[in-house]
Order: C-alpha cells, then structure tokens, then sequence
C-alpha cells in the first residue's frame, strides 16, 4: 500500500502531484515512538502478558499428546481426567490473560491517543483566526476527531498484532519441537495461503479508506448544507432537485462501497475457514501417514494438527500488521501536519499587562497589511477547494499606511464604501492579525508586547451577526464573566435593553440560545452581545453597527443599549447609523485601504470630499429618515420607519 490516506470530496487526476495527500515525512516513525516513553511500564507488561498467553496456547497441545499417549492409549483413566483438569484450568487461565492483554492494550492505545489528542487541540486554539477563516471546519473537525479515533483503533490494532509475532515464534518452536518436517511442511505451504489473503487483505482495506473519504465527503457537505445558515441558504437559493440527486449520487456511493466490502469482509472470513479445513486435512493425511508408518504417535498428531489450528490467526494477523503500523504512521502524520503548523500570532516572552479599569489609547502607526496567503497559515489537506493554492495566490495590500489616533475615552466612528477596509482595520486592534509593517499601539504598547490575557480583558467586540454558543442565556452570558452574579447578569441585560425580552421568556435566563435554541432575532442577538460586552467589562469597545434585519424597536433598543456600552469607553465603531456619527469625536472615511478624510460630520460635509459624496448618496433615498439630522434624537425613544434599502455609503 502507498503510505497515503486521501481527503474527502476532492477529485484527483491520476497525475497529479496531490497536495490533499498526506505524506510520511521522515522522521515521523520516531516521533510516533516518542509517544510510547511515558507507558513503556504498560508496554513492558504487555509484552510479558502476550508471552503467557503464548505458552498456554502451546502448553494445550502437549497436554492433548498426554490425554492420548498416556491416557487413552495407555487405558490409564487417572491421566485423562488430570489432562482434562488441567486443559480446563488452562483454557480459563487463557481467557483471563487475553481479557488483561486487551485492558493492557487499550490503556497504551487510549493513553497515546488521549495525549495526542489533548495537544492537538491545545494547539488548533492557538492558531490565528486566519487558519480558520481559510479551513473546512468539517474537514478540521474530522481531522481532530474522527481521524484520531481511527488511529487509536489502528493503534491498538497493532499492538494486538505484535502479540501475534510472539504466538508464531513460539508455535512454530513447539511444531519444530514435535515433528520437524510437519513443521517444514506447514512453513511452505503457509506462503501459499498467504498471498491470497495479503490480496483480500489490501482490497478490504482500499475500500476501508474509500468509505471512510464517501462518509466524510457526505458528513461535509450535511454539516455546511444543514446548519441554520445553510439550510435557509439551500432553502432560498437551492436547485432542491440537483441538490437531491448529489446527496442520492454520494448515499449510492456509500453503499457500494458498503456493499464491496461486505463481499470482501466474507472472503476474508471464507478464506480463514477453508485454510484452517485444508491445512487440517493436509496435516492429518501427511501425519496419519507417518504415525501409520510408526514415525510418531496419534497424540503428537492431534497436538500438531490443534497447533496448526492456533497458528492461522495469528499469521493472518500479522501478515497485516506492515499496513496497519503503515495506516498508523499516516494516522500519526496528518495530526503531526497540524502540530507542525506555528501560530503566526503568538505571546512574546515576558508580555506586559496593560493597567486595568483605565481606558487606553490607540494608535495605528504607518500600519501596511495584507491578509496571510493560505501557505501562510494553513494546510492544503484542510481546504475544500485548491484553486487558489494552483494559482499560486498573492494575497493584496488592504492596508496601505494607515495612521490614526483614537484618544483615551473617545469614540471614533469608521465610515466607507464596503470593502474598504475598516473591518480589518477592527481585526488588528483585537489583535487577530499583526500588521506586515507599521505599529499598532494601546495605550502606549505596541500589541505584540501585551500578554494574550491583558489584551482579552481590554478589548471588547461586538460584531454584526452575533454567534451565540448553543446553550442557554445564562451560560452565554457567563462566557464573558464566569464569576458574574444574578443580580450582575440582570443589571447587564437591562443596559443592553434586552432584559424584557428575556424576563417575558418562560425559562428566562435558562433559555436555550444559539443555533438549535430559541430563536432570537439578529437585534436581539447583538444586544444579548452588548449583555456580554457589559458583564466583560472591557476598556477598549471594537463594535461593527447592525445594519440589516434590525426592526425599527429593535434598532432603537440596540441604539440605548450601545449608548450604556461605549459610555467612559475608548470606542472604534464601524458606523452604519448617522447618530453614531455624528456623536463621535473623530470620523475616519477609509478609503482604498487608507484614511481617506477626517473629522467631524460637520467638518466633513464642509470639506465636500468623500464622506460628503456618501452622506448625500444616502440622502438621495427620501425614505430614509435614520439619516436625518433632526430625528436622530427621537430614534433612540422611538421606533422610527427604516430604509428599505441599507445605505452603501457607511459601511456594508
Ligand atoms: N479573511 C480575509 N482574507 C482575505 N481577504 C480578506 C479577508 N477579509 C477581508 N478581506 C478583503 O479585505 C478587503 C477589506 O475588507 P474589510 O472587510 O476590511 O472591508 P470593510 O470596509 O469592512 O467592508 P464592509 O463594509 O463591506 O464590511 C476586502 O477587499 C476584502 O475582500
């Protein structure tokens, strides 16, 4: 077998040199090794346990010779119901050291697993959200998850068959020992089983990997067509009847391959059965012969035949064992592939704190940046699609000298065409990517000198389409401030404005949010983040203003919620309201990648540029009232008639 497992849902020409395949790099056989040393106690039982066993079932043998030489033929009753006993006894002894080799066993397979496992994770939330912006969660979920449990079933898989070494090498000794050329006899003809069974073996185990590639492919595409999001996707955009026949083509996949390796399974077991008759036969006519012929006695015959018996299971055993310790390594590798991949953001040594409760500045400094080419930050294995690694990606400028100032306490709105660059311009503040060039600074630190924990507890988010886990209100909330109080959480929910809502709930703050729960409306869902933010507490406010789905109530509530939320906060808010503009000390107009015009609204609107073209493109629309300067007051009291239409001028 080629050391290569394939990735699910992508088609490979025969040719091509397939960045979707894991390869065995060198070194990997002792890294995996390295995983042993802390069970090497486990291991050294084990093996102690596999010799014993190993000489019980050759023990049994040599007492069925006795039964019959001895006993039966000698007419000497006492000796037969002895070797019986002690068969007996034997045969329970056997059955308890196999129970302890598989306790053994399972606890070395689990231990390496758990260990692998645990750092692997450890390690997956640690990268840059830029890894998971480019990767297929489902493929990286398979990949963490199922892929690991495999291993571990291939990994003790193998330490099972290494038991089986031991078996051979004693069986074939003890077959030596009763009659070496029964025993010369069976070692040829063994190969001749053999290679059939080598076949079946390497056909079971291509459409093993085949089913495992259909079920993660249909798995994929379930878990993206499936969750809310996309299956109120498919359910708008969706051709259902072409989306029938894929899901129809891939179950039919599944089962053909289901089907095939039933087939295959049967010939295996087939096989086993008609080598274990042959070779019964074979070695009672060639060994009849010869006790026949006087050579040996009935008893050494019935002991090689039942030695013979207990020898194709191991052999068949180990004849897989090269591929199962082959399908381990792969295993191993694609999770060392992950393990390999370094954070692109990481804590410095000796991270400072910035101080606590005290708003901080901000400080863009000639900030460059381009958002990192998925070579930078990801794996090909873990991408669904490979167009853009073909093509050899560049990845754009999308900062381009950025320099501003955000004062300590103050609120700064960011305004633009969309794809302008604001949002990214928010995602360096959190610091979920570095700058390729320039500085970001808060309050006097560069961000790459602040420890991860300072940073987490100085800035706050809110985005537009708020994630809430699939649990309850309550522990949503908690998320932010594990230690918060009852009363805390409800004095948070009422500065978000959502309070009323979650109090009118039957359940209420035991109400399941998120994906599966109860359903919120996307106003609802950014003020249960305002709730969040509140109970966080944090210095720094980073909000990207709701712009769609918001009713005219709920738009207004948010409004009175942000209000208790950016208060004695240093804010930077991609505004989409005009009374958050107006209201902020500074307006950025992002432009192209750089700060295009700024001021305030009425220095801008005088200035005629950029931000003026915008305001007016907005006003252009009559039925927007939100943008009118003489009910911005009102709209934070009252619901008030929206644009049907979002304004493209401040933000997107
Ligand atoms: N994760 C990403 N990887 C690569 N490019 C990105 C990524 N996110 C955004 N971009 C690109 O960066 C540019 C700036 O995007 P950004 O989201 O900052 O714009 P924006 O001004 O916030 O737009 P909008 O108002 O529409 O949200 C766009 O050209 C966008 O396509």
């Amino acid at each position: 077998m080629d050391v290569v497992l394939r990735f699910e849902g992508v088609d490979k020409s025969e040719h091509d040199p397939d960045p979707w395949v894991t390869k065995v790099r060198k070194g990997t056989v002792r890294r995996v090794l390295a995983y042993f040393r802390p069970h090497v106690g486990k291991v050294a039982l084990f093996v102690l346990v596999a010799v014993l066993e190993a000489l019980i079932v050759v023990a049994t043998p040599l007492l069925l010779k006795e039964l019959i030489d001895n006993g039966i033929v000698k007419n000497d009753l006492g000796v037969v119901i002895w070797m019986a006993v002690l068969t007996a006894g034997l045969a329970f002894l056997g059955a308890a050291l196999a129970l302890l080799s598989g306790y053994i066993s399972g606890k070395i397979g689990e231990g390496i697993t758990y260990d692998l496992r645990v750092q692997a994770l450890d390690h997956v939330r640690r990268l840059p959200i830029a890894f998971f912006t480019r990767t297929q969660t489902g493929v990286l979920v398979g990949r963490l998850h199922t892929e690991l449990i495999m291993a571990q079933q291939h990994f003790t898989g193998l330490l099972m068959a290494a038991t089986s070494l031991v078996m051979v090498v004693v069986v074939l000794a003890e077959l030596f020992y009763l009659s070496w050329l029964v025993a010369a006899i069976s070692l040829l003809i063994i190969p001749i089983f053999l290679v059939p069974w080598i076949r079946v073996g390497r056909a079971i185990q291509r459409r093993s990997i085949r089913q495992m590639d259909e079920n993660a492919g249909l798995g994929g595409l379930l878990q993206e067509r499936f969750n809310v999001q996309g299956a109120m996707l498919s359910k708008l955009f969706g051709r259902p009847d072409e989306e029938m026949a894929e899901y129809t083509e891939r179950a039919g996949k599944i089962r053909e391959v289901g089907v095939s390796l039933a087939v295959w399974g049967r010939m295996a077991f087939v096989m086993m059965a008609l080598m274990a008759s042959l070779a019964t036969a074979l070695v009672y006519g060639i060994g009849g012969g010869l006790v026949l012929a006087g050579a040996f006695q009935l008893g050494t015959l019935v002991a090689i035949a039942t030695l013979l018996g207990r020898m194709f299971g191991p052999i068949t055993q180990l004849s897989g064992m090269q591929e199962l310790a082959q399908t381990v390594v792969v295993s191993f590798s694609r999770v060392f592939e992950l393990l390999d991949l370094k954070p692109l953001i990481q804590e410095r040594p000796g991270a400072v704190a910035l101080e606590k409760d005290v708003a901080p500045d901000i400080e863009f400094e000639n900030v460059k940046f381009r958002y990192p080419t998925a070579d930078e930050v990801s794996l090909a294995s873990l991408e669904h699609l490979r167009t853009e690694r073909e093509r050899g990606e560049v990845s754009p400028d999308v900062l381009r000298d950025v320099s501003f100032h955000v004062g300590a306490g103050t609120l700064t709105a960011l305004v633009g065409p969309s794809g302008a660059g604001k949002s990214t311009i928010t995602h360096l503040v959190s610091r979920l990517y570095d700058p390729n060039a320039g500085t970001v600074r808060v309050g006097g630190h560069d961000l790459r000198d602040l420890s991860f924990a300072s940073l987490r507890e100085t800035v706050g988010v809110v985005s537009q389409d708020a994630y809430l886990f699939h649990n309850t209100i309550r522990e949503n909330l908690l998320y932010a401030r594990p230690t918060a109080t009852e009363e805390e959480l409800i004095e948070a929910c009422k500065g978000a404005q959502i309070w009323d809502l979650i109090e009118s709930l039957p359940l209420g703050l035991d109400t399941v949010s998120g994906d599966r729960g109860y359903r919120m409306s996307g106003g609802e869902k950014q003020r249960l983040a305002i709730a969040r933010l509140l109970l966080k507490a944090p210095t720094i406010v980073v909000l990207d203003e709701a712009t769609a789905h918001l009713d005219s109530e709920s738009e207004a509530a948010v409004q009175r919620a942000l209000k208790t939320a950016l208060r004695n906060r240093t804010s930077l808010v991609i505004a989409h309201r005009l009374s958050t503009i107006r209201e902020a000390d500074q307006i950025l107009v992002i432009d192209g990648g750089g700060v295009r015009e700024r001021g305030t609204h009425d220095e801008l609107l005088a200035q005629g540029g950029l931000y003026a073209e915008l305001y007016y493109t907005q006003f252009a629309d009559p039925a927007n009232d939100a943008a009118k300067p003489e009910v911005e007051e009102a709209e934070l009291d009252e619901p008030e008639p929206q644009p049907a239409i979002q304004p493209i001028g401040f933000g997107g």
